[in-house]
């Protein structure tokens, strides 16, 4: 038997299981051999020399977002209008066969924008271009998964699922759970707070599926069997999705308050250029970019070229921003000024701790400043007209 077959065998198997206390040991079971079969089925082929041929395109950018979505919801033709590169759009499914990426500029950051084909039901399994397709959407920071709003709502969680079932985490975050393999001495069952879903038997039996008999396990949070079993596998990609539903244009004005009201959702039409800002914006919101603008000392910081952190890929520290431009950097950093909404005061002597905000100015004094005699990147550097920020105005950018 395939192992497709047997994850649909197991899964039947769940579905005539009534769910009760005396049963959710053996569900649990059932969730962990699952899980293993899941990841079975990610793996390459024996002999083969990796996952076949996949999109391979190269990284741009701040950014890099794929938009995911069933065959013609408009997946190409918001390609088109967020980035100005042709994607082929047209009414019949399929349409898109490839990856095709595009950049769009927002706010002095460039974001890689990723048209792909559609998936349909069983993507996970392999069906269609769905590994592919999935495997994209991995390498991403932001998935927008594009609806169809006058198609059935129910395609969100299908979506969802296909999604979930090859590992990848929709806005949630990493479960609290500590887990660590050991060499001997059993398995050590902790909590630090009373737990409803799992309990020490549970947890032992999941980790025996795995033949995992030497561990330290502490929960940090009232967490659940899928939790446990995600951080066990250990392979989930956390990902941030917004909801986008395309095609308001055709259904009614309270259809289109419903959808605006479920959670992380933008509702648009590409057709009539609606909402589209509002997508950008919740699309660089949810990227959570950091901009740093470089200012040499006596004179205004180039506002045209910001260099891009991200907290959650990096980090957003002085120290992340002095290696983001170079690496040897570092060493030579006395201090540095920052203004902006991270500094208390203007400007304000900061370490290479320091937690960096949206829109900050850095000035970096190096160590040995004089005998650089100012030929330092930061005292050559850009004579492009500054933009005046509003922060700028009410506080002049002295030193
Ligand atoms: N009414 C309406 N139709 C739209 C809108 N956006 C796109 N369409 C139409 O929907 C159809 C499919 O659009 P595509 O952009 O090809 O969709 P896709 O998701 O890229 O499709 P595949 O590549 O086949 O997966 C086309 O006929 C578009 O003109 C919209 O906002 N409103
Ligand atoms: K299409
Ligand atoms: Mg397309």
């Amino acid at each position: 038997m395939g192992i497709i077959e047997r994850i649909k065998e197991i899964e039947a198997e769940m579905a005539r299981t009534q769910k009760n206390k005396a049963t959710e040991y053996h569900l649990g079971q059932l969730k962990a051999k699952i899980a293993k079969l899941r990841t079975q089925l990610l793996e390459p082929p024996k002999g083969s020399s990796g996952g076949g041929e996949g999109f391979e395109v190269t990284k741009f950018g701040h950014g890099r977002v794929a938009l995911i979505g069933f065959p013609s919801v408009g997946k190409s033709t918001l390609l088109t209008m967020l980035t100005g590169t042709h994607s082929e759009a047209a009414s019949y499914e399929f349409t898109t066969l490839t990856c095709i990426p595009g950049i769009i500029h927002y706010n002095d950051t460039k974001i890689q924008l990723l048209d792909l084909p559609g998936i349909i039901e069983g993507a996970s399994e392999g069906k269609g271009r769905g590994r592919q397709v999935i495997a994209v959407a991995k390498s991403s920071d932001l998935v927008l998964m594009v609806l169809d709003a006058s198609k059935s709502e129910g395609h969100r969680q299908i979506l969802t699922k296909e999604l979930e079932a090859v590992g990848l985490r929709l806005n949630k975050r990493p479960p609290q759970i500590y887990f660590k393999k050991k060499k001997t001495g059993g398995i050590s069952f902790n909590s630090t707070l009373p737990l409803t879903h799992v309990d020490e038997k549970l947890c032992y039996q999941i980790l025996h599926e795995y033949k995992i008999h030497n561990a330290e396990v502490l929960f940090r949070e009232d967490a659940t069997v899928d939790d446990l079993i995600d951080v066990i596998e250990g392979n989930r990609k956390y990902i941030k999705c917004v909801y986008v539903y395309n095609k308001i244009d055709v259904i009614g004005i309270d259809d289109v308050d419903k959808l605006a009201q479920q959670p992380n959702s933008v509702v648009i039409s590409c057709n009539l250029k609606l909402n589209l800002d509002r997508l950008l914006t919740k699309m660089w919101e949810e990227m959570g970019l950091v901009r740093i603008y470089t200012k040499p000392q006596g004179q205004q910081p180039d506002f045209t070229d910001p260099v891009v952190l991200s907290a959650d890929r990096g980090g957003c520290t002085v120290e992340d921003f002095c290696n983001h431009i170079h690496r040897s950097l570092i060493k030579d950093v006395k201090y540095v000024l920052v203004w902006g909404t991270s500094a208390r005061h203007y400007p304000q002597h900061c370490g290479l701790g320091h937690v960096l905000q949206d829109e900050d100015v850095v000035q970096i004094v190096k160590k040995k400043e004089k005998e650089d005699g100012g030929r330092g990147r930061f005292k050559s550097h850009s004579t492009a007209p500054a933009r005046i920020s509003d922060r700028e105005k009410k506080a002049p950018l002295k030193t």
